[in-house]
């Protein structure tokens, strides 16, 4: 295995400047490109935080006391920031507060990068077009970004964080704002990204059908990290963590995996078979 390929934190400790607690706590974990990680936890568990620390926001531009090591596919962000952050595609929460605001257009807006980057003006017009019907914002090209409604700014924000095709997608909540279709349609597109996905979501159910891996942190501690079948099987009550709609309609009707397992998506629904008490 090649380990410059992973994302690797080791023994990963953070507190932020002034503040007396640690809003991570030694935390060891690993993960192989390519995969798309689910960080799920409840509130103030340190789920943004540790996407900042991924991002190499914290230490590198919010101030933290770090322990540990964080490093992802083979870089570390106090190494070379510049080439640490063109690696990475962020999406944090709030949206709005990443607006470059030097933009008139939403086109404009998606292409801030690409233009500072001093590429093709054609290639960029190619690259925004693309991107922008991936985030179904082909009809907003021409609006101003502070004109869009939470959600769209939401997949404005995910447009401008991936139309560098970074190697990282780190994504805050990105949904948080979206109507039931427009999440439904970014979670279908996640499943089909083809790169290394960081994603925070409270929506376990389209969660668990597209990620890999999933964290649960709790007070700022990784309490779970395994597929999302084997994560829910073993919840303990102590995370404050709610089942899967699926796994509690499979647990309901007392069906099982041949593993024993209770199934978390629906592709392991239809495997599923009624087991008697
Ligand atoms: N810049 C900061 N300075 C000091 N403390 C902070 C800062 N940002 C977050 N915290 C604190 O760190 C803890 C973890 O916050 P964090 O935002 O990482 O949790 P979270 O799991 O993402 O929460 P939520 O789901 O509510 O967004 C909280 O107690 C929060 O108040």
């Amino acid at each position: 295995m090649d380990e410059d390929k992973r994302i690797i934190l080791n023994q990963l400790s953070v507190r932020y400047r002034g503040s007396d607690d640690l809003q991570l706590r030694d935390i060891t974990v690993s993960a192989e490109a390519g995969q798309i990680i689910g960080i799920v936890g409840n509130s103030h568990s340190g789920k943004s935080t540790l996407c900042q620390v991924l991002a190499g926001v914290v230490p590198q531009i919010i101030s933290a006391e770090m322990q540990g090591s964080c490093q992802v596919l083979g870089r570390f962000a106090k190494d070379d920031w510049r080439q640490y952050n063109a690696m990475t595609g962020v999406v944090l929460q709030n949206p709005a507060g990443q607006l470059s605001g030097l933009s008139d257009t939403v086109e404009d807006e998606i292409a801030f990068d690409l233009i500072n980057q001093g590429i093709d003006e054609a290639i960029i017009k190619r690259r925004v077009a693309n991107v922008a019907a991936q985030m179904g914002l082909s009809d907003q090209l021409g609006q101003q970004p502070e004109s869009l409604s939470g959600g769209q700014m939401q997949r404005l924000a995910i447009a401008t964080a991936i139309v560098t095709d970074p190697q990282l997608l780190i994504l805050d909540d990105p949904t948080s704002e979206m109507d039931p279709l427009g999440r439904q349609q970014f979670f279908d597109w996640l499943a089909n990204a083809n790169t290394t996905v960081v994603i925070v979501s409270s929506e376990l159910d389209d969660l668990c059908e597209v990620a890999d891996v999933i964290w649960i942190l709790k007070d700022g501690q990784l309490v779970a990290n395994g597929s999302p079948v084997t994560v829910f099987n073993h919840l303990n009550s102590d995370w404050q963590i709610p089942e899967p709609t699926i796994y509690r309609l499979a647990k309901g009707m007392n069906w099982r995996l041949s593993t024993g397992a209770i199934p978390v998506t629906i592709s392991q629904l239809k495997e599923a078979r009624y087991v008697a008490n």
